[in-house]
């Protein structure tokens, strides 16, 4: 099969698996323990229907929409993958690079290859940087400085990680970095990242995070965070409405609904199944978004029809890497564009506000809905 005949972005998956030696693909691919979470991201999807409305001019559709107050050619983004040059030589680069062509928000993981002054450096695009909080504050402190200063819009600090989930793959691989690769804005966080490239009895990943990650973490350490930086806080990893209330009270500017690809804890929610939990609980008081499992432009009118401002994409856009560089993440968000820009039509919406929660029916609403 030539790349032209890639018709949506679940091939992409197969194409990144021939290509990638089993530890990289496996550390892509794969979850937590069991990995019924990651299952669960997709099966959720597919218990939502959609409610069409037939007779709606859509002969002008328009997927713009405003993030944070940026403009933004469609409500799909780049969710922040670590480690992008274990999938292409040119890793975080040709990401941006894609993302900017497409006019969408890339986030920038903690966890990149690529520095994010070089990053930055390819010029105009709206990103976001998501941030991990070290025991070594002064030393995040001084990252987030450095993000704020190179244009970075937003932080997107990622509250689900206390310590790295039971990645039982990662861990059977002996995961390492290759050694020419580096976590290019961390490099001498705790006396060095070095245990990341050598072989350990476990995942050189777990093995650093659990090491260097500050597990005390709260919600008092909002007030710290937005005490060294002006740029907006988005929270992500929150998948209850109990949650959301406290991320609003902490003056969060957004919050991301998340279970980090289903990398964490297993057996939590897909996020779909509790969009609607914390957008409730939010009021329509910051915006939210969502990430996992995210595969077709309906996934994305279903979230939308749920109350999420838009959503953010992550082993697609790594596998599209994989496969063909920057053209495959081109690629990639163009086939959810268009897939978005059909669903719209086909569902009777012109507009982004035009999707409404009446444009939807979940599990509940349908007691008969067979289990999947
Ligand atoms: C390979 C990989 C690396 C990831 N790295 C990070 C990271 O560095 N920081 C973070 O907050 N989330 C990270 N995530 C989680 C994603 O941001 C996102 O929540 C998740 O991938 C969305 O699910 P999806 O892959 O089904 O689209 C990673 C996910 C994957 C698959
Ligand atoms: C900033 C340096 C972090 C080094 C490794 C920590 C593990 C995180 C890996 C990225 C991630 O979140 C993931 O899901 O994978």
């Amino acid at each position: 099969m030539s790349l032209a005949e890639v018709v949506n972005v679940n091939e992409y998956e197969a194409r990144a698996k021939q290509k990638l030696s089993k530890m990289f693909f496996d550390y892509f691919s794969t979850g937590a323990e069991d990995q019924w979470t990651l299952q669960e991201n997709i099966r959720a999807f597919g218990r939502i229907r959609i409610r069409p409305r037939v007779l709606v001019d859509v002969s002008d559709v328009d997927l713009s929409t405003k993030v944070l107050g940026y403009k933004v050619s469609m409500p799909i983004m780049v969710a922040p993958t670590g480690h992008q040059k274990l999938a292409h030589a040119e890793g975080e680069l040709a990401t941006a690079r894609a993302a900017a062509a497409e006019d969408t928000v890339m986030v920038l993981s903690s966890s990149a290859n690529t520095s994010l002054e070089d990053v930055a450096s390819i010029g105009s695009g709206i990103r976001f940087f998501q941030l991990y909080i070290f025991k070594d504050r002064e030393y995040v402190a001084e990252v987030v400085r450095r993000a704020e200063r190179a244009g970075y819009k937003a932080i997107v600090l990622t509250g689900d990680v206390p310590r790295l989930g039971n990645r039982e793959n990662d861990i059977k691989n002996r995961f390492t970095l290759p050694a020419h690769l580096t976590v290019a804005n961390f490099v001498g966080i705790g006396g060095g990242t070095s245990i990341l490239t050598s072989k350990t009895n476990e995942s050189s990943l777990a093995a650093f995070a659990n090491a260097q990650f500050d597990s005390s973490l709260t919600w008092k350490d909002i007030a710290w965070l937005k005490g060294i930086t002006s740029l907006p806080i988005l929270i992500k990893g929150i998948l209850t409405g109990e949650d959301a209330v406290l991320a609003v009270r902490s003056g969060v500017a957004g919050i991301m609904v998340s279970n980090h690809g289903a990398r964490q804890l297993d057996f939590a929610p897909a996020s779909v199944s509790v969009l609607e939990e914390v957008v409730q609980a939010v009021q329509g008081r910051v915006p939210v978004f969502l990430d996992g499992g995210v595969r077709r432009g309906s996934d994305v009118l279903k979230a939308l029809a749920l109350g999420a401002a838009g959503v953010f994409v992550g082993r697609p856009v790594v596998y599209g890497l994989a496969v063909d560089g920057e053209a495959g993440v081109r690629k990639v968000l163009k086939i959810l564009r268009d897939e978005f820009q059909v669903s719209m039509m086909l569902a009777g919406c012109r507009r982004i506000q035009d999707i409404t929660r009446s444009h939807v029916l979940t599990e509940s609403e349908l007691p008969c809905f067979s289990k999947l």
